[in-house]
């Protein structure tokens, strides 16, 4: 089996998006859903982006925004992957598809498999996004979807393995679990939890 992806989500400053390069993540995410402790702006997420690989996907991260803000923070921050949390339908993901961007769609709810809505990447997340609150995607009733997913909420370098290894996701992203305090990230956390994910 190849390697769990990792996505380090809501980095802020240049150091931390360092670190987490140099730690192996797969993706790194720059929040761009207004009244988060994590909201960047384009031009501070397109400085952040320069000093990433393009081996490694910059995300950015929207929740309930119109397709052309979408689309324009995108282009200006100028990151390769866009992160819907709202209730976009698949004519959203239609929309953006040209741009030739991954698409991650983020949902609470179950879905059968990845890839209904035209997305590339499926994100099985807590109702709350960035709250760090766990849901109960280690009960009997969770069913993990088809094809390539990821697994977020409430993740930590102490549960991640377990999480992983309870549901067969293909991936993981965190943020809340990787910072000393909401909204600052913990270089120590971000290592743990890439080395924690990939056992
Ligand atoms: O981080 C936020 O504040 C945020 C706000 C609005 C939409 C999405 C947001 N974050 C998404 C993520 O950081 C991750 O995809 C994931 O939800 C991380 O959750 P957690 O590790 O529980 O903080």
């Amino acid at each position: 089996m190849s390697e769990l992806f990792v996505k380090i989500c809501g980095l802020k400053t240049g150091p931390d998006v360092d670190v987490a390069v140099a730690a192996g993540a797969d993706a790194v995410g720059f929040v761009f859903a207004a009244g988060s402790p994590r909201t960047i702006g384009a031009a501070a997420a397109r400085e952040l982006g320069a000093r990433v690989p393009d081996s490694v996907l910059t995300v950015g991260v929207f929740r309930g925004q119109p397709v052309d803000e979408v689309r324009r923070l995108a282009e200006e921050s100028g990151v390769r992957g866009v992160q819907l949390h709202g209730d976009e339908g698949p004519e959203y993901y239609e929309a953006l598809r040209a741009e030739g961007r991954t698409l991650l769609r983020a949902t609470a709810g179950h879905v059968e498999r990845c890839g209904e809505y035209g997305e590339d990447l499926l994100l099985l997340d807590a109702p709350d996004p960035g709250s760090g609150k766990p849901w109960n995607w280690g009960s009997e009733e969770f069913t993990a979807p088809e094809g390539r997913w990821l697994l977020a909420g409430g993740l930590t370098p102490r549960n991640v393995r377990e999480a992983v290894a309870t549901t067969g996701a293909w991936g993981v992203d965190v943020s809340s679990g990787v910072e000393r305090e909401r909204g600052v990230k913990d270089p120590a956390l971000i290592r743990a939890f890439i080395e924690a994910a990939r056992g």
